[in-house]
């Protein structure tokens, strides 16, 4: 259904931000807390293609990645209720940023660069955007694209939370966003 005005609290809440911030660890936390799907869009693209992101990019090309990305997102922020990770990446796609600030609650997991340096170990492998490059060419990307995470509705600083802390912390907000601008 095309729904123009979708009621706050049967929003999707879609979550933003720079490769391994934790979109998908703690957005699927959050769905499970708020009893509702959880969506991660690199793995739906994966299941799709039947390969990883870094082979579709390798095999495919990152702008048949970038074409599906779009039409996927585009589907789901049509729906209702869903919990939805994008890819770091996806919010370089205008059409992607304007269709979920319209119609979902857009969440930036926004975490440092030095507490992001931390991780790198853990997903430097898995993200095809990484590789190849050089730790100053990886501050530089994640510099630049802090200015297209800064459209969003709302914002959790996490360097200092554990994850199961950012879930709870993002479940309290979004339900008081609900008493607040939708009561019942
Ligand atoms: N608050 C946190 N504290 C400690 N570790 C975390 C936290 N959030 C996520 N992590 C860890 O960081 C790694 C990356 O997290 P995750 O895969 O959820 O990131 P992502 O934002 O989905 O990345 P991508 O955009 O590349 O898919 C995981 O190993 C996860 O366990
Ligand atoms: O930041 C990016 O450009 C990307 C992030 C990943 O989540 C994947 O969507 C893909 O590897 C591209
Ligand atoms: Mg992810």
């Amino acid at each position: 259904m095309q729904n123009r005005e979708i009621p706050l609290r049967e929003k999707s809440v879609v979550f933003i931000g720079f490769m391994g911030v934790g979109k998908t660890t703690i957005g699927s936390l959050v769905a499970k807390k708020l009893y509702r799907d959880f969506v991660d869009v690199d793995v739906e693209i994966e299941k799709e293609y039947g390969m990883p992101v870094t082979e579709i990019f390798k095999q495919l090309g990152e702008n048949e990645f970038r074409r599906r990305e779009k039409e996927l997102i585009t589907k789901l922020c049509n729906q209702r209720l869903n919990i939805i990770s994008v890819g770091g990446g996806a919010f370089l796609q205008k059409e992607i940023r304007e269709i979920c600030l319209e119609k979902c609650i857009v969440f930036f997991l926004d975490l440092s660069w030095e507490s992001w340096k931390d991780r790198i170990d853990l997903i430097i492998d898995s993200r095809p955007v990484l590789q190849n490059r050089t730790i100053e060419e990886i501050e530089e990307l994640f510099y630049q694209r802090q200015e297209i995470y800064a459209l969003h509705h709302s914002r959790l600083a996490t360097d200092e939370l554990e994850i199961e802390e950012a879930a709870a912390y993002i479940v309290d907000s979004i339900k008081l966003a609900w008493d607040l601008y939708d009561p019942r």
